[in-house]
């Protein structure tokens, strides 16, 4: 049988508007920029994949102009030619020619395994061992920055039963302001919903202390990275300190991470992302190192629109243990997509689709409309 190579590379820039302000403690969200990659194969297969940041170069250390850079100037050219059913040498090509760059690394993984899952005719979870779920749990994030609205939104996502879980973004104000705005939401919602808190490390060991004392006899579920990422002594004490579970999200991009993280005792959950580990079969490891030493897992988001949450889905889909569910909300925050059906949500839900690869279609008309360089 005669292998089908890659043949060519295309990193596209789409700007999407997001259907409400999404405040964090780093920048106040109004669009998102999607880096869409189509990957076309010898054999005429075609495999899409996503990357997304958010708020540029705010959060982490890539940008969406810099993952096109790269892909373009480097992993593209060092990826043309090689073997499209060989995705693990194809990785281990790309880490050759590129240190980190992990979200333009998983975007090209993604679209590596779309094209090789339509090829097979099965989805991209059977590539990965199987899928033992066929829907995920889904949170929404509050971040509008504003509390009563904050609360009409969890009431209508409660009512509608597509939301139980509210994650709240804060670091933004001042840890007094911030508790009171969890504590007013937490004391409406009571125990109808469970909440969670992201802190987006912007919170010093002290400030943490207090704050998250507060949040926890409120009744919050979850602190998520209260400290900047370096600092896992001061999480390894707060975790200690404190019954509230504490979850690493910019502390863990790989398994090495879990390693040191579980040795040192310095979270209780793991917020898993295709983007930091750089890829489906890498985020499976560091879930999998996790897993062993006792730690939960939850399935974390950059905010990708479809193909890049659909790609996490799969991956999560297949982890035997995913207690505190997922955060793959990130098409319901975006007015449109470039996917010709985007995925369903409902009971609390996202299903994963069911066709082969990733299970999802380019919506040619859309790509035109919305991308940057039209
Ligand atoms: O977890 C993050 O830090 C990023 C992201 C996930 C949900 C959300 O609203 O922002
Ligand atoms: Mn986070």
């Amino acid at each position: 049988m005669v292998s089908p190579c890659i043949e060519s590379i295309e990193a596209i820039l789409v700007d999407l508007p997001t259907i409400r302000a999404h405040q964090l403690a780093m920048t106040v969200m109004n669009v998102q920029t999607l880096v869409i990659v189509r990957l076309r194969c010898s054999d005429g297969m075609e495999g899409l994949g996503e990357a997304t940041t958010i708020g540029g170069l705010s959060y982490g250390e890539e940008s969406p102009e810099g993952i096109k850079l790269a892909i373009d100037t480097y992993l593209a050219p060092a990826l043309l030619g090689l073997d499209a059913s060989n995705v693990l040498a194809a990785a281990q090509r790309m880490n050759r020619v590129a240190r980190g760059n992990t979200f333009a690394k998983s975007a090209l993984e993604t679209a590596l395994l779309d094209a090789q899952g339509k090829r097979l005719g099965v989805p991209v979870s059977t590539l990965l061992g199987g899928a033992v779920r066929d829907a995920v749990p889904v949170l929404w994030t509050l971040a509008s920055g504003d509390t009563r609205r904050d609360i009409e939104e969890a009431e209508s996502l409660l009512a509608a039963r597509r939301h139980d879980t509210f994650k709240l973004k804060i670091g933004r104000r001042s840890v007094a302001e911030d508790v009171a705005h969890v504590c007013a939401i937490k004391e409406a919602l009571g125990a109808r919903a469970r909440v969670t808190v992201d802190v987006n490390q912007a919170w010093s060991e002290s400030q943490a202390a207090t704050g998250i004392a507060r949040l926890e006899a409120a009744g919050v579920d979850l602190i998520e990275q209260p400290l900047p990422r370096a600092h896992r002594a001061g999480m390894a004490r707060l975790a200690a300190r404190f019954v509230v579970p504490i979850m690493a999200d910019e502390a863990v991009h790989s398994p090495e991470d879990a390693m040191d993280l579980a040795r040192q005792g310095a979270a209780d959950v793991l917020a898993l992302k295709i983007s930091k580990s750089g890829g489906l079969y890498e985020v499976l490891r560091t879930a999998a190192v996790g897993d062993a030493a006792g730690m939960a897992l939850y399935g974390g988001t950059m905010l990708e629109g479809s193909i890049g949450t659909v790609a996490a889905a799969h991956a999560f889909a297949t982890l035997p243990r995913l207690e505190w569910g997922t955060e793959l909300f990130g098409p319901l925050l975006l007015v449109d997509d470039v996917v010709r059906q985007r995925p369903a949500y409902q009971e609390f839900s996202m299903a994963l689709p069911t066709g082969p690869g990733l299970g999802l279609a380019l919506d040619e008309e859309k790509l035109r409309r919305y991308r940057r360089d039209r």
